[in-house]
């Protein structure tokens, strides 16, 4: 398979690497991966994480796997127990059918190649047109706000909400992005503020309850975040506390939007009810620390709820972002997006 190159995931000299998010950002720690189980560590502990990235992750490995002579029902078996580790994005179980149907052709092994390499290939892609469509959203000298990690660590190209506000520094030069830190795991204030500092993006980084007085105060001008799975009626799954903006921005007649990739759409679901939320382990909340996992600051044995993501409703979100175009809620309640698909 050919040398592929992203931001935190590469696949160079028949080796399959992954840059450890978690560590990130006072660490940058590559983990070589050639087998599922690792795969399903580095997944289940989001040291690969975003909802493009994992699918493309598992698809790479795939690749590898076949390419180093699996057979075909262990490379069956290695799709399902990949597509099994996080329930809620819905782009790992896109890969992984493009990846199932490639297993079925008579040479499944340049099948699947071919499949793993156009995945990541076409990320790359559709992160530059949602970049351009969303970016034209955007004017000169907006505050932006946005919700945990959307850009080029969580993609194979520049992201995507994070791609809009990268596109949109290009063109007007004076924005500001207001970052919310994202408890528990702090995507945002790890690694979106690790990528705007990169980028020479201007950015506060602020605590998730201090979004509310920043849009009351009318410091906020938009909202852009990404997504884990959109429904056929436009509700989506986001990181948790992602409902909490589009009530809030509601509230404040701010312009709510959600950038996602189409393969992103799962029409076979038909509301936000019907998405799987994935429920996380109570240390990512407690916070845990030191040899004996003692808890940071809560209770060791606090009662814990620990949502991954949470639903928005369609009614509260101004435009969807996709690769295909900007659509309004007046479209999409008229179920625009089943006829994308
Ligand atoms: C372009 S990433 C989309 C989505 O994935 C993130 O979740 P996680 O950090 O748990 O993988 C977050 O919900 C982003 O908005």
């Amino acid at each position: 398979m050919q040398d592929l190159i992203a931001s935190s995931l590469k696949y160079q000299n028949n080796t399959l690497s992954v840059l450890d998010q978690y560590l990130l950002p006072h660490q940058q720690v590559w983990h070589v991966c050639d087998d599922v189980a690792s795969m399903r560590e580095l997944i289940l502990n989001l040291k690969i994480r975003g909802a493009p990235l994992i699918g493309l992750g598992a698809s790479l490995l795939v690749a590898h796997l076949a390419e180093q002579g699996m057979a075909k029902a262990a490379l069956a078996q290695a799709i399902d127990d990949l597509e099994a580790t996080r329930p809620t994005a819905v782009n790992l179980m896109h890969c992984m059918a493009k990846l199932r149907i490639a297993l079925q052709q008579d040479d499944y092994v340049m099948a699947i190649v071919s499949a793993a390499v156009s995945l990541f290939n076409e990320d790359i892609a559709l992160c530059e047109s949602m970049a351009k469509h969303g970016a034209a959203l955007v004017n000169s000298g907006d505050n932006i706000l946005t919700h945990c990690n959307t850009g080029a660590l969580a993609t194979a190209g520049i992201g995507t909400a994070l791609g809009v506000i990268y596109k949109a520094q290009q063109r007007h030069g004076d924005i500001h992005v207001w970052v919310d830190e994202t408890r528990p795991l702090l995507q945002g204030g790890r690694l979106t503020a690790f990528e705007l500092e990169r980028w020479q993006v201007p950015y506060t980084l602020i605590c998730d309850n201090m979004a509310a007085s920043l849009m009351a105060a009318g410091k906020v001008d938009k909202i852009f975040v990404g997504a884990d799975r959109i429904a056929a009626n436009g509700d989506f799954a986001n990181k948790v506390g992602t409902y909490n903006l589009a009530v809030l921005a509601h509230f404040h007649n701010i312009p709510f939007y959600v950038v996602a990739p189409l393969t992103t759409l799962d029409v076979s679901t038909a509301c936000g009810a019907d998405i799987e939320i994935e429920q996380r382990n109570s240390a990512e909340v407690r916070g845990v620390s030191g040899s004996f996992g003692e808890a940071l600051w809560a209770p060791t044995n606090a009662q814990v709820y620990n949502p991954a993501f949470d639903v928005t409703p369609a009614k509260l979100i101004t435009g969807w972002v996709l690769d295909t175009g900007v659509y309004d809620q007046q479209q999409v309640l008229a179920g625009k997006l089943k006829d994308l698909n």
